[in-house]
């Protein structure tokens, strides 16, 4: 107490005295009734934040807040004080600098001698610092409670007899019980009730060793909604280890869990390659496991909009058959609709709902009730496929969330799998189809008929192998153009597919060939499947809307006779539809073993020529060409000559088509070229007069760039001009369609070398072509030559064709001349040249040189060479 109030004290009184020694310790303040503060000690004072002189006659409402102010209860107090009744209590006063303290308090009324009130004590200790501390705690433990209602954790609290003592607000939540109704109640019965017995000991027992439990379980809300959750128990013990209390925390993850139970499952039977079929029984059997109510299916949509049913066991197939082929459509059942629509569709009263009036007779009798279908979706969004969720009861509202995540997941594994099949099946579609017809390819027909041969073996069976080539594609595809030629070769194959018996197959092995193996067939079954295949194709194919008629050359083997596998016996079939197809078109051959032998020789002939040309035993000849005015040599043509050390000489009619379909021929055009230029310089320089040489080049020379230069290159090595080189082509140029051909002709042609065609009138004959060709020279064909005597069509088409050849200014040379009468019927007709027997046969250079003396055909020109004795 300071020296001020020690001399403003009353007079000492008992009570007084009382207060003077709670005064270190206190604080202590009096007023009057009227409120004016009278005497105040230092701790009151310093509680207050006040000077002595502020305190004094200060009114004990401006000490109070506002708030209890405005309440009556303060008047009633201080009117109760004033009357003699004292108060005590916690009370918050507001000091000087405005802050808030708080102080536990009581106020004593004083009585004087008569008994009146004339003063109020008031004894008061401070308690802000504690006050203070309690609110923050309180604000805590709010904001704690707070947390723990607001989480969507689920939290229980159950006593060491496993009785519920607190939930959590997430608790109600998800579960839908409050606190007051389940208190008391054990938490395992409550929500798992299917928990087996074995499990809750060895949890329990767990919990009262002091360890945590974790684990994942289905459980059952108020509702009957089913949650899969993650439980976390966690034991409080007493000091003496003994179990108190038990916190679990719920956590809903049916999601995750679905995801993962279902992922798991049907992801693993996909990377263990196990069929469709089973991936999807795999995904309906979890589907049915995770929610016994639903009895699950899955269906595909086809490209035609049919469904069909890949999976759901627990349906019965009869029922799943008759699914089967259905279409999709505004008002096809639940998953008919769901595929229309391309979305889910829950059908709740299958019995009256629209979208089944044509169905329910299928569901109902089996006691479906409700069902509801989610589309499958493609990576494009397509539905190519449902999965449908059967209810036998009524669907309970608190299913559909459960069960909508159970089809979400459903459907994207669904699509995994579905569009994995898809892919697959496009990888073997490339890998063992023909992309164009869709025919099975070369491996697969291999396969599929060495199958065939196993079986036909041990049944001790016929089976035919046809290989068939069409008649006339090139030209079709050429002239009609590739889409063209690609609707043949389609509508082709749908021939094929039709003339199959059920165990026949048919394939397409490249370009315009194609294979049939025909199961069980000897030939004489054989022979009448082909004949009604020609007619098929003779009569019934349109190609780019118009009828065309078709032919093919067929070759035919016959297992066991001619082969016994596919290798074998493809190869005699592909010898024998040569064989047809030489023969004429729109026919077909079996394969003999003449046929073999020849083909046998013909691969000891192609071995034997490809030596030949390396070897250099290859010659030329050269046939003079007469102007048949002047009898003056013309040019001389040169001819290819191969004697084999063993067969002797071969034709050229032989090994020429040889060369061309073995690859050599453009070797031998380049090596031919090259030596009758070498051969006709040397003539030069012995002083022979060969006005030019005339070299055979077949259509495949042409496509080789190049040809043009080593063509000038040849003429300056031999120093020869272009004039001196004619080259000769045949018809079937004009049916080549390599882009070179053209480009290599008409460069030949600008460095000045004469193009001859050769066997002009027997071939393609197109005059439209041969107005683009820059040919300078025709050949009449020795055949219009042979009937020229006896045959007046002979004599008239060599008339035309002389005709076409001067109208376009080419020089036409008579091929084939034998005997004086043809010589003058030509001369007649006004042919300017002519080569033939007549004249010479082909001769070897010697011979030529020879020949040439004789005839006098040096420098020095010879007359009439024709007219000469010695022809
Ligand atoms: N009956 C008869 N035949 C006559 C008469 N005058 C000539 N011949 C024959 O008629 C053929 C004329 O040759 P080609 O029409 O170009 O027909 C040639 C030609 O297309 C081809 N050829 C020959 N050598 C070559 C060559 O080096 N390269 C190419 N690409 N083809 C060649 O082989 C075919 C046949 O040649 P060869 O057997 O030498 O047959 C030659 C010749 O010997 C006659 O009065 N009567």
């Amino acid at each position: 107490m300071n020296e001020g109030s020690r001399h403003n004290q009353p007079p000492r009184t008992e009570r007084l005295s009382y207060l003077d020694a709670l005064d270190r310790v206190m604080a202590i303040a009096s007023f009057r009734v009227d409120g004016a503060l009278c005497h105040a000690n230092a701790n009151y004072l310093r509680m207050m934040g006040m000077t002595h002189e502020e305190a004094q006659g200060r009114l004990h409402s401006s000490l109070c807040t506002p708030a209890l102010l405005a309440t009556s209860r303060y008047h009633d107090i201080w009117a109760q004080l004033c009357a003699g009744t004292a108060y005590s209590g916690v009370v918050e006063r507001v000091r000087s600098d405005g802050r808030s303290c708080w102080m536990e308090a009581t106020y004593s009324p004083v009585l004087d001698a008569q008994g009146q009130v004339v003063e109020i004590l008031k004894i008061a200790t401070d308690i802000t610092a504690r006050r203070t501390q309690e609110q923050a705690q309180k604000a805590h433990l709010q904001r704690l409670s707070l947390i723990a209602d607001a989480t969507d954790t689920a939290v229980i609290m159950s006593d060491a007899s496993s009785r519920i003592v607190h939930v959590n607000g997430g608790f109600s939540r998800l579960f839908g019980w409050h606190a007051e109704e389940i208190l008391g109640q054990d938490p395992i019965t409550l929500l798992s009730p299917k928990l087996h017995d074995g499990f809750v000991q060895t949890y329990r027992a767990q919990l009262r060793g002091g360890l945590p439990v974790e684990r994942e379980e289905i459980v059952v809300t108020k509702t009957g909604r089913r949650y899969w959750i993650k439980v976390v128990s966690n034991p409080i013990l007493d000091d003496a280890g003994q179990l108190l209390f038990t916190v679990s925390m719920l956590t809903d993850i049916t999601r995750a869990k679905m995801h993962e139970a279902l992922q798991y499952r049907g992801l693993e039977a996909m990377a263990r390659e196990r069929p469709l079929s089973d991936v999807l029984e795999t995904i309906c059997k979890e589907v049915e496991r995770i929610a016994p109510e639903i009895t699950a299916s899955i269906l595909e949509v086809d490209a035609f909009g049919m469904m069909h049913p890949l999976a759901g066991a627990s349906l019965p197939a009869s029922y799943s058959q008759l699914l089967d082929g259905l279409s999709i459509g505004p008002q096809a059942g639940s998953c008919g609709t769901a595929a229309w629509r391309n979305q889910a569709v829950f059908v709740e009263d299958i019995a009256n709902d629209p979208l089944w009036t044509d169905y329910k007779h299928l569901a109902l009798p089996l006691g479906f009730r409700a069902c509801w279908s989610t589309p499958i979706q493609s990576s494009e969004g397509r539905a190519i496929g449902t999965v449908a969720f059967y209810y036998r009861q009524t669907c309970s509202k608190a299913w559909t969330e459960f069960h909508q995540q159970l089809a979400d997941v459903c459907v994207h594994l669904c699509a995994l799998a579905l569009e994995r099949e898809h892919a697959r099946s496009r990888i073997r579609q490339l890998a063992f189809y023909d992309g164009l017809t869709g025919l099975p390819n070369r491996s697969l027909l291999q396969a599929q008929a060495n199958q065939a041969i196993t079986l036909a073996a041990r049944d001790k069976q016929a089976l035919a192998v046809l290989f068939i080539d069409l008649d006339r594609f090139k030209p079709v595809n050429d002239s009609m153009g590739h889409p063209a030629g690609d609707e043949l070769l389609c509508n082709v194959a749908a021939c094929l597919l039709q003339a199959l018996g059920p165990s026949d197959m048919a394939g397409r092995l490249s370009g315009d060939e194609f294979v049939m193996v025909l199961s069980q067939t000897d030939a004489e079954q054989a022979t009448s499947t082909i004949e009604r295949l020609q007619e098929q194709l003779a009569n019934s194919l349109v190609v780019a809307g118009k009828p065309l008629a078709v032919s093919a050359s067929i070759g035919i083997a016959m297992f066991p006779e001619d082969g016994r596998d596919m290798d074998t016996l493809l190869q005699r079939a592909d010898m024998a539809m040569y064989q047809a197809k030489n023969a004429g078109r729109g026919l077909f051959s079996f394969f003999s073993d003449e046929m073999n032998r020849l083909a046998q020789e013909r691969r000891t002939l192609e071995t034997a020529l490809r030596d030949a040309l390396k070897n250099q035993e290859l010659h030329l000849h050269y046939q003079p060409q007469i102007e048949l005015a002047s009898g003056q040599l013309y040019g001389v043509e040169a001819l290819a000559r191969w004697t084999h050390p063993e067969l002797g000489p071969i034709s050229p009619a032989r090994f020429i088509p040889l060369a061309e379909e073995c690859g050599l021929i453009a070797d031998i055009g380049r090596w031919a070229l090259g030596e009758a230029c070498r051969q006709l310089a040397q003539w030069r320089t012995q002083g022979l007069r060969v006005p030019s040489v005339s070299v055979n080049l077949s259509p495949s020379s042409f496509h080789d760039l190049d040809l043009p230069d080593m063509v000038a290159q040849t003429l300056q090595r031999n120093a020869l001009l272009p004039q001196d080189l004619t080259l000769e082509l045949t018809e079937s140029i004009l049916l080549d369609t390599n882009p070179s051909t053209m480009k290599t002709i008409e460069a030949v042609h600008a460095h000045g070398v004469r193009l001859s065609m050769d066997d002009f009138g027997t071939g393609y004959s197109s005059l439209s072509y041969l107005r683009r060709l820059p040919v300078s020279e025709l050949k009449l064909d020795r055949s219009f030559v042979a009937d020229l005597e006896h045959n007046e069509s002979a004599r008239a088409l060599s008339n035309a064709i002389l005709g076409i050849g001067q109208s376009l200014h080419l020089t036409v040379v008579a091929e084939g001349v034998e005997t004086l009468a043809q010589r003058s019927m030509l001369g007649m007709q006004g042919y300017p040249v002519a080569q033939g027997f007549l004249f010479a046969h082909p001769l070897a250079p010697s011979e030529l040189t020879e020949w040439l003396l004789q005839q006098g055909q040096t420098t020095t020109e010879v007359e009439k060479v024709g007219h000469s004795s010695k022809l």
